[in-house]
């Protein structure tokens, strides 16, 4: 459930999937879209970068945000390759995921690298989703909590506020398998990760969005996004269609109608 004065966000990560026809998805999306889920909610879609400037192209007469999936930290330079937070910008992106768990594995990336490629994205003017969440491991072992806190720590630079920053809680255990943690886990987590970005960044802590991510899907929106301190989705599979994540829209922005 969206916290009180935070206006959602649901945001699709299509990951290395999509080609050119799949501007398709993003149509479907604008036409529904259109139909007043906007009014409420923001929403978000990330596909591969060579699809970043004609996916904004497609969404130009509606506000669904575009963004990357990573950025290197510096503005330009010898490093073949990898994309500047500059280069999302200037093709129309708003937002950049970093420290996703797939880049933090495949990459190697480091809670020190995505520090500094969050505020690569910072110093472009883009908003930065800094991704977080515990193995299957980390969680059997009971240390879920001190692992996702220890991330945030380490990956999110002084100087977040609510407008350059969202956190993604997704367990690593949850992408792609079908399997979420309970509701009250997720609670418990979403609650942890709250306290932190208040004591940390006091009033831009209380209002910076936390998402949840892994294995959100249409029929177990409304559950997985009802506690506290859940303020959106980042949605992987289910993203690839629109009618899925749309639903997942739906599902959102449903919860803040019956909110008043
Ligand atoms: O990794 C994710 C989004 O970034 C979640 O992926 P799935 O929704 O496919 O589990």
């Amino acid at each position: 459930m969206p916290t009180d004065g935070i206006r959602p966000l649901v945001a699709g990560n299509w990951k290395m999937n999509g080609l050119r026809r799949s501007v398709d998805t993003i149509e479907a999306l604008k036409s529904h879209a259109q139909e007043g889920v906007l009014e409420r909610i923001d929403m978000l879609v990330c596909p591969p970068a060579t699809l970043v400037a004609l996916a904004v192209k497609t969404m130009d007469t509606v506000p669904i945000h575009i963004g990357g999936q990573t950025c290197h930290p510096a503005e330009n330079g010898a490093h073949t390759g990898d994309i500047a937070p500059e280069m999302l910008l200037d093709v129309g992106a708003s937002y950049v995921l970093t420290g996703h768990s797939e880049r933090r594995t495949d990459h190697g990336e480091t809670d020190e690298v995505v520090h500094a490629q969050t505020l690569g994205a910072w110093r472009a003017g883009l908003c930065a989703i800094v991704c977080v969440g515990e193995t299957k491991d980390e969680r059997e072992a009971g240390n879920e909590v001190s692992v996702v806190a220890g991330q945030i720590a380490g990956s999110v630079p002084d100087g977040a506020t609510a407008e350059n920053t969202v956190v993604a809680y997704e367990p690593v255990w949850a992408i792609g398998t079908g399997l979420t943690p309970t509701v009250d886990d997720i609670a418990a987590m979403h609650d942890a990760i709250r306290a932190e970005l208040t004591n940390r960044f006091g009033d831009e802590g209380a209002k910076m969005r936390i998402l949840y991510g892994g294995s959100v899907k249409p029929g177990n929106a409304a559950d997985v996004l009802a506690p506290n301190n859940v303020d959106g989705a980042l949605v992987g599979g289910a993203s690839l269609s629109a009618s899925d994540f749309m639903g997942i829209a739906d599902a959102v922005a449903g919860m803040m109608k019956a909110e008043g």
